[in-house]
């Protein structure tokens, strides 16, 4: 349902003109200003006398954006374009999804974390550095944030598979937000992205005279655990109903945030709780085209930290409402990690891991003579998994002999290499098709051309928490959802699983393509909502009444009439320096 709210059909009431309209990315409109609008916002020269439609502003920026040569001269030319005109970035993106989300977003946004201080030109979002932590409050206080609904924050530890990136990592709540607004439809001027600066370890970025973060090694423990609060104490106060999402938080960060402050805000971790329902969605579509039910899945994790245990929880869930014990359920995960597979009462376990670590007794003849630990490889010889899972950002470590052990025991095995970016994937995709002689149900974390094997060309899936988050904020906020539950998570993979198209045709991709995410989206937060309902966690609504709630939160990027609002002001076009 698209619905043209008010906000679209009446005019915008604009304050200043001159320069100061054209260098504000959500009012800019370029060359689509009109000879009335040039004329009352004292337009006329600043920009040249030819007129476009919005459309034909994209197709403009499409062509210069198609004439780049990499993806990452392509990320700062749409980096630009967002803070230029941001009607106009989105315009774009929506229209052409499946090409500008690989740019925008994974894998090359990776690129332009690591990047970040080489190419800095103009800020986007907040930054809160820990030497000024008395001015938070100060800081979220400018009424331009007066409208903020929905925040990433990053404290740029774990950069998707790439480590700490200090303040590089801003590129992540960046990102994430442009995919709020280019997916669920929420409106930029409600969005503002976060970064927690509180210095790196990462020596490359410290000896770089280029970098722009604050230059010290990562303050950790009291010190880190009471800026963190002063942020979220400062942000309730501001924003009571914001929805927080936390991103690229390290393992045991991640974790840690999530239950302190879980009870206490409208908020989530993306990398523990969104990339377990995308992969679980997944899973369940998968489980549609190899037959393998919930109860007779064995299943490797490789990568223990909050990521792959949130995957394992959330698999749990399911496995157990399909009818296993939880303990028998249990047994079925072999969480895979720097020190190989858990075992009960291995030192250094932490607490999110002790759920998945396997009875000793169970896996006692699984470790090879003299060997210090059970390798992955020992893991798989002897679980026989059905379904193994990488979020250990340890390119190659699905290797072919691994593979084709797996492969020799089940008919379909369902094998996800989830690290980002690209670089950081278990294994090609291309290479899983090989050693599987065609057999293998993938999909990745990063998006990947198909593959053509046998005859047949295999989609490749991109199972990312894309499918997720966007749908999951569009949700909780059009039926004002006071907090997020474990339980919308399991309601968005099984929406996600619903609309698999492999449900009507084995053949197909086990997700929808990338193009139709704002529909998922959709999808995905009328789930959510109705769980929040269900559960208690907003007011009540009748479900005929969903479409239109939802509809209602969607902001769409078109150009509204500006007129003037009283006390307009013409901004002196030069400053006297
Ligand atoms: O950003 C992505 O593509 C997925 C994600 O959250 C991560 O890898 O940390
Ligand atoms: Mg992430």
């Amino acid at each position: 349902m698209t619905v043209q709210s008010s906000d679209e059909i009446d005019p915008l009431e604009i304050e200043v003109g001159g320069r100061a309209l054209l260098t504000e990315p959500l009012l800019n409109k370029g060359l689509a200003f009109t000879v009335e609008e040039r004329s009352a916002f004292g337009l006329h020269g600043l920009l040249p006398p030819h007129i476009e439609t919005l459309e034909e502003q994209v197709e403009r920026r499409l062509i210069a954006v198609r004439r780049l040569r990499t993806n990452a001269e392509r990320y700062h030319f749409l980096s630009d374009l967002q803070d230029e005109n941001e009607t106009l970035f989105y315009a774009l993106i929506t229209s052409h999804l499946s090409e500008m989300l690989p740019i925008i977003y994974t894998p090359t946004v990776g690129q332009g974390c690591q990047e970040f201080s080489d190419y800095w030109r103009y800020p986007r979002g907040l930054f809160l550095s820990l030497p000024y932590k008395d001015r938070i409050a100060e800081i979220l206080s400018h009424p331009r944030y007066d409208r903020v609904e929905t925040i990433v924050v990053s404290d740029g530890e774990r950069v998707l598979g790439l480590g700490d990136q200090g303040v590089g990592g801003m590129g992540i709540p960046v990102g994430k937000l442009a995919l709020y607004t280019a997916c669920g439809g929420l409106n930029p001027a409600t969005t503002l992205p976060v970064f927690l600066d509180v210095g790196t370890d990462n020596q490359a970025r410290l000896d770089d005279p280029l970098y722009i973060g604050w230059r010290h090694a990562r303050v950790r423990g009291p010190e880190y655990d009471a800026f963190v609060e002063s942020f979220v104490s400062a942000l309730e106060e501001r924003w009571p109903n914001v929805l927080l999402q936390w991103e690229d938080f390290a393992r045991g960060q991640a974790g840690t945030l999530l239950n302190r402050y879980r009870d206490r805000l409208l908020t989530f971790n993306d990398d523990i709780q969104g990339t377990a329902a995308v992969a679980a969605g997944t899973l369940l579509a998968a489980m549609h085209v190899s037959g393998v039910a919930f109860k007779d899945q064995r299943i490797v994790i490789v990568g223990a930290g909050s990521a792959g245990c949130g995957i394992a929880k959330l698999i749990l869930h399911q496995m157990v409402e399909s009818g296993l014990s939880e303990a028998e359920a249990r047994r079925r995960f072999h969480a895979v990690d720097i020190d190989g597979l858990l075992v009960e009462g291995m030192p250094g376990l932490l607490d999110f891991q002790q759920p998945f670590a396997q009875p000793r007794e169970a896996v006692a003849d699984w470790k090879r003579k003299g060997a210090g630990k059970i390798t992955l490889e020992d893991v798989v010889a002897n679980a026989k998994p059905t379904l193994m899972i990488g979020v250990s950002a340890q390119p190659g470590i699905f290797h072919e002999e691994l593979v084709r052990t797996m492969a020799a025991n089940v008919d379909r095995p369902v094998i996800m290499p989830l690290s980002n970016p690209t670089s950081r994937a278990e294994a090609m995709p291309k290479d899983l098709v090989e050693w599987t002689d065609g057999r293998v149900i993938t999909c990745t974390g990063s998006p990947f051309t198909p593959v053509e094997y046998g005859g047949r060309l295999h989609v490749i899936d991109q199972t990312n928490n894309a499918y997720i988050f966007p749908g999951l904020g569009l949700g909780v906020l059009a039926v004002g959802a006071r907090r997020v539950s474990d339980g919308m998570f399991a309601a968005a993979a099984r929406a996600l699983a619903a609309i698999s198209p492999a449900r009507k045709d084995p053949h197909a991709s086990l997700l929808p393509p990338t193009d139709s995410l704002r529909d998922v989206a959709i999808a995905i937060a009328a789930a959510v909502a109705k769980r929040a309902r269900d559960e208690g966690l907003c007011d009540a609504f009748e479900d005929d009444d969903l479409p239109l709630l939802l509809a209602k939160k969607q902001w769409r990027p078109v150009y509204r009439l500006y007129v003037k609002k009283p006390g307009y002001r013409r901004i002196p076009q030069r400053p006297d320096l």
